[in-house]
């Protein structure tokens, strides 16, 4: 309608944008909802974040997801109900925070919203040489722009696999045009249920900005802790300091063909499941071991691969900082082991002015920025960071 397109391309000349980023990731412990004020764009643009809150999910809304989540096979109706189901509840849940926060849905110019990953089918994954790359996010943005009236981009990662890429991880534009920073090596250290990273190189050379999926971040320690101990997450690490890493297990779960892939790679928990640990003890006839030590050998497997995949694109003789983010950044022991084997200093990213909890939500804002109101970046011709803009723009009306 002419009227959303002229305010669109209005919106895409202001000086700064207000922009509301969502991002419901692989741990389904709520929605993120960031609000942000982004000046300019691309290395020019300047973050200032108004707002901040997770939107922890029912348990009943969490179990509507769980019944197609990562799954093979599933009830394809539960499937196509749950597409606007959840749009519409993420759109409600914009409503709520705009109101508690006291400002109307017509000061917000955008929405940008990630949506619900529901399966994650890298063509490494599948083998599969007839079908691409794949991957669905759920949640449709026009529920959301018709419920909350705001412009919505959506479905960002669709685009990505169009111009050969994996459809993630995505992170790595925001983390460039928000956090390079001349002079210093940095990798910007993800770890949430799927950890990932980005190399963003001192000397700013963009061709060399580089990122991957490591594999799991919390996703096995939360499967895990679920089952056998009925809690969400091993709070703090404490499950894991009763028990003792077991180097059998511990290499049992690094056998899996994921790891041998050559970078940059994305995964899910389709592979990295409470299925995929069981086999593991399985094979290594651990069945006695204690449920601790489990939880203790899976943080480790974190760690381990996490500080594996980034050894192995750093030379020797790099010096770098990693700055962390993700549930995962609360974890101290998982934080200490990374420290430890990478031997460099592990600093959280809220020291780089956004909270690490925060800081997807924020990305989704910056890539809508970049949809809206960027001009084209270059990333070189490395896989994995295609120069394109991503999301779907859906109209109120
Ligand atoms: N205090 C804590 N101690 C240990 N782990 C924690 C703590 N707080 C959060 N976590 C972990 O972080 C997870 C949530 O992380 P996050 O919200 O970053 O993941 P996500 O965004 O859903 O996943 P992804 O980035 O893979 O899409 C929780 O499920 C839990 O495992
Ligand atoms: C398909 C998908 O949703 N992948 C997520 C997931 O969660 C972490 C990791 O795996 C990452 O590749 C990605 O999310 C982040 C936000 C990204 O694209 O950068």
């Amino acid at each position: 309608m002419k009227k959303h397109i002229e305010k669109l391309y209005g919106i895409a000349g202001k000086k700064s944008r207000r922009i509301v980023g969502l991002m419901s990731g692989t741990s389904l412990d709520g929605l993120d909802v960031a609000l942000c004020n982004i000046e300019n764009s691309g290395t020019d643009t300047i973050l200032k974040m108004e707002n901040f809150v997770t939107v922890p999910y029912s348990d009943d809304f969490r179990n509507e997801i769980r019944k197609i989540f990562a799954k093979r096979e599933i009830d394809f109706q539960q499937l196509c109900l749950l597409n606007p189901y959840i749009g519409s509840e993420h759109g409600k849940i914009i409503l709520d925070c705009l109101k508690q926060w006291n400002i109307a849905p017509e000061e917000i110019d955008l929405i940008a919203s990630h949506g619900q990953t529901v399966f994650h089918a890298p063509k490494k994954q599948h083998g599969q040489s007839l079908f691409p790359d794949s991957t669905l996010q759920i949640g449709d943005g026009d529920h959301i722009a018709v419920k909350t009236g705001i412009i919505t981009l959506s479905d960002f990662r669709q685009k990505h696999i169009a111009a050969g890429g994996e459809g993630a991880p995505l992170a790595v534009y925001g983390d460039h045009f928000l956090f390079s920073k001349k002079g210093e090596n940095r990798i910007l250290l993800n770890m949430g249920g799927i950890a990932n990273f980005t190399f963003l190189p001192g000397n700013q050379d963009t061709a060399a900005v580089f990122t991957s999926d490591t594999g799991p971040g919390n996703t096995l320690i939360d499967a895990y802790t679920r089952r056998f101990f009925h809690k969400p997450f091993d709070e703090n690490g404490e499950i894991a300091a009763k028990g003792k890493v077991n180097a059998p297990l511990l290499e049992a779960l690094k056998l899996f063909p994921f790891f041998k892939q050559p970078f940059p790679k994305t995964t899910g928990p389709e592979i990295f499941n409470f299925d995929y640990v069981e086999a593991a003890i399985q094979k290594a006839k651990l069945t006695s071991l204690s449920r601790q030590d489990i939880i203790a050998t899976l943080t480790r497997l974190s760690a381990d691969t996490i500080t594996d995949a980034i050894k192995s694109v750093m030379s020797q003789n790099d010096s770098y900082t990693v700055y962390a983010s993700g549930g995962g950044a609360h974890n101290p022991l998982l934080m200490q082991a990374i420290q430890e084997e990478l031997n460099a200093p592990a600093k959280l990213i809220d020291e780089l002015g956004v909270p690490g909890d925060a800081k997807e939500a924020v990305l989704f804002a910056v890539l809508a920025n970049e949809a809206i109101a960027g001009d084209q970046s270059h990333f070189g011709e490395k896989e994995g960071v295609p120069g394109i803009s991503m999301g779907k723009i859906s109209l109120p009306a």
